[in-house]
């Protein structure tokens, strides 16, 4: 089971992207992060697949993960047939072709990864992601898939023993899955600043701020319900200029 602990993640000095994010996904079990452009979505399953670190909190997982990643590093100059194989090797695992042809891949799986559409190299992407044991951890996997291929993954993902931790922004439906909204979908509220200077730094380390990003000269500020009277407060009292609040 992967586990995320009350995490928090920061770049460098920048705005919180998470806040005292908890989770955890049985083996068998799935959920969808769901959530608006910049909420956070990649940077918490970056994390859970170990591929980055929280600033705060604490995480554990499973031996064996499977990792696909938003875009796929272009370039990659091995076949499909060549890659697939190497990524089962590395993890002791059979290469499945079978996975690729369910999924409906037409292309040619000699040629390099490069020359292939975007559709089938996210087939490709994706069975090397698929062929881990314990848990799949896939950001945005129906990007580029035909319906056809959506439906068997649909039914992979349902049917799976491993945990599965996936993105989606365009509602697709994962039957049985828990959903986990981040940003605005969790909170409700967004602040919108017309102008915020230098003070950007404060605005966000304010309690309840759970996101805030520079937009032009002012910031979109994403708050936890709970908190959204206090903070719009604050950030008259600091000074910053208030252009629209959301719910
Ligand atoms: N390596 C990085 N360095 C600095 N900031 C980053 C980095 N990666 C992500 N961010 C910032 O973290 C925030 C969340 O980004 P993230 O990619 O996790 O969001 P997302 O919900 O996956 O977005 P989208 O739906 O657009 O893919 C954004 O404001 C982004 O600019």
């Amino acid at each position: 089971m992967v586990r995320l602990d009350r995490i928090g993640k920061r770049y460098g000095r920048g705005p919180w992207v998470l806040r005292d994010v908890s989770l955890s996904v049985e083996p068998g079990e799935a959920v969808v992060v769901t959530g608006g452009n910049g909420s956070g979505k990649s940077t918490l399953l970056r994390i859970a697949a170990g591929l980055s670190r929280p600033s705060v909190g604490a995480v554990s997982r499973p031996r064996s993960v499977g990792w696909l990643p938003e875009r796929f590093p272009s370039g990659v100059r091995l076949s499909a047939r060549d890659y697939l194989r190497h990524q089962a090797a590395v993890r002791g695992v059979p290469a499945r072709w079978d996975l690729v042809e369910a999924l409906g891949f037409v292309g040619d799986p000699d040629a390099p990864m490069a020359t292939l559409s975007k559709g089938n190299t996210q087939k490709i992407a994706l069975v090397q992601a698929l062929t881990a044991r314990d848990l799949l951890v896939l950001d945005e996997p129906w990007s580029g898939l035909d319906v056809a291929a959506a439906s068997t993954l649909r039914s992979f993902l349902a049917s799976t023993p491993a945990s599965v931790l996936v993105t989606d922004h365009h509602g697709h439906d994962l039957p049985g899955a828990r959903v986990l909204p981040l940003g605005a979908a969790a909170t409700g509220v967004v602040i919108e600043l017309a102008r915020v200077g230098e003070l950007l730094p404060e605005v966000s380390a304010l309690e309840g701020v759970l996101s805030a990003a520079a937009v032009g000269t002012g910031a979109r500020v994403e708050v936890a319900a709970a908190h959204s009277d206090r903070v719009l407060a604050a950030v008259l009292e600091l000074g910053c200029s208030v252009r629209s609040v959301r719910s």
